[in-house]
């Protein structure tokens, strides 16, 4: 988790932002989305609950804590499952993906955001690009197709 980022790639010298990402996974295959909240980068765009790992923190102590305050709800064991990268013009982000079967307490949208359940491939739009990878593999598990282009044209330029 403390590798550095080579002088030569993207994102090198303003340093990497590590965060939890949970996939919450209803019994019929669902998965929640939620939006970015108003004031953070790439507001109003669809993206998974989660946010970024504090200063001696496990992945999934964050991701506890984040859907806490995001979502209002405790989740249970969380291990990552993929470890994806994406470089956006204001941080280079290394996600640590989480899928999560079972929570408990009732969701509420404590930072005024909006949440949906989706079946693959979402229908929801613009999704943030760091999680097309995340859709494109949760797709192909259940033998559907993510189209990242057309996920691209709909999310413009984030
Ligand atoms: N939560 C979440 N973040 C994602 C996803 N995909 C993705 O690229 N990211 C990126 O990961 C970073 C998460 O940071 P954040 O701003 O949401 O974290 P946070 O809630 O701790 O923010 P704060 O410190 O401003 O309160 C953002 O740069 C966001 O663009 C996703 O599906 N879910």
């Amino acid at each position: 988790m403390t590798e550095a980022t080579p002088a030569s790639a993207p994102g090198a010298g303003r340093g990497r932002t590590e965060v939890a990402v949970g996939i919450l996974l209803r019994a019929d295959g669902a998965v929640l989305l939620s939006t970015r909240p108003p004031g953070k980068p790439c507001a109003g765009y669809w993206e998974f609950p989660g946010g970024k790992i504090e200063a001696g923190e496990t992945v999934e102590q964050a991701l506890r804590r984040e859907l806490i305050e995001e979502l209002g709800v405790t989740i249970g064991p969380a291990s990552v499952w993929k470890i994806t990268q994406h470089d956006y013009p204001h941080a280079l982000v290394r996600l640590h993906w989480c899928k999560v079967r079972q929570w408990t307490g009732e969701f509420e949208m404590r930072e005024g955001q909006s949440m949906a359940w989706q079946q693959m491939p979402p229908t929801v739009t613009p999704v943030l690009p760091g999680a097309y990878p995340v859709l494109q593999w949760l797709a192909e598990e259940r033998g559907q197709r993510f189209a990242i282009e057309e996920a691209q044209r709909a999310g413009g330029a984030a």
